[in-house]
């Protein structure tokens, strides 16, 4: 039986995804209808999908209340071949302003947002250019893989960072190595973690450091998406993968260039330990409805 589905398009720093609101939970799709939806052929075209569900609709988002009982949304979200991800930055964003935009949720100037997610609640708040998520807590895991890309001469280290979802980020020489990756193939790790990784590129820009800011250039091979424009993330991750490797001194506030536009990362300590936060744009495009089989 075919139903439609009303859904709205948007996108952070160019990472698109299509979102609607399944208050119920009743309208969970499968991963053939979102590999259908995200086509960019055949269908709307997307990085990812995200269904709005009342977090006490949903088995995960039960779990977000009982952490924070004001976490009433629940960001649900797939990428484009149809897998689950715990966590998205530029989506958390972009699900934020489809939440204000539908008039599901109120957000005043200075006050915060509690969502749900797989990777625990994320706070969100607003800035002057979009919104900032506050990621939580972060830490280094998946230990240093090396990494293989096409284009890449050599197999290069990478550093297993795990910010609610995971990943590798490898350190390239220069801005041609940047440019010159393809990474329309999806670049081999070894060994390959068991649940897969999202994997970052990165350059520092000259001079790394400018009035206090850290500032590199970032691509990306999305887990379960293929190359995006951005990765709010993985920007996350790159910024914390440069620190680590500056090692003592370096910033806590970085700005991360993608080739969908600029990302602001901050890292700074909260009463469980260090955190870090995400901020950039978030926009909503065109709203449209799909008729699913
Ligand atoms: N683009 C997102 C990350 C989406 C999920 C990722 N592909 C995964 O599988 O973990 C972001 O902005 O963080």
């Amino acid at each position: 039986m075919s139903f439609d589905l009303r859904f709205t398009k948007g996108q952070g720093t160019g990472n698109d995804f299509v979102l609607f609101s399944d208050p119920e939970g009743e309208s969970e799709l499968t991963p053939t209808q979102i590999a259908a939806i995200c086509d960019r052929h055949f269908g709307v075209g997307a990085d990812g999908v995200i269904r709005a569900v009342r977090s006490a609709n949903l088995d995960a988002g039960a779990a977000a209340l009982a952490e924070n009982p004001h976490a009433g949304w629940f960001m649900d979200y797939y990428n484009s071949d149809g897998s689950v991800s715990e966590m998205c930055g530029n989506g958390i964003r972009v699900f934020t302003k489809y939440l204000l935009d539908q008039g599901l949720a109120d957000l005043h100037p200075g006050d915060e947002i509690a969502i749900g997610t797989r990777a625990s609640v994320r706070t969100v708040s607003r800035t002057s250019n979009g919104f900032q998520a506050d990621l939580g807590l972060w830490r280094l895991d998946g230990g240093e893989p090396l990494v293989r890309a096409k284009q890449l001469p050599v197999a290069r280290p990478g550093l297993g960072i795990d910010v609610g979802n995971p990943h590798i980020v490898v350190a390239l020489a220069d801005d041609e190595e940047l440019e010159s990756l393809d990474l329309g193939f999806q670049p081999i790790l070894d060994p390959e973690p068991v649940h897969g990784a999202n994997i970052e590129f990165v350059v520092p820009a000259e001079p790394l450091v400018d009035d206090g800011v850290g500032r590199i250039r970032m691509r990306v091979h999305e887990r379960g998406s293929g190359e995006t424009l951005s990765c709010g993330t993985g920007a996350v991750a790159s910024a914390l993968a440069v620190r680590h490797w500056a090692g003592a001194g370096a910033p806590n506030d970085w700005r991360v260039q993608v080739p969908g536009g600029v990302l602001g990362v901050r890292m700074f300590q909260a009463d469980d330990g260090e955190h870090v936060a995400l901020s950039g744009p978030a926009e909503l495009v065109f709203d449209g409805v799909l008729t699913l089989a």
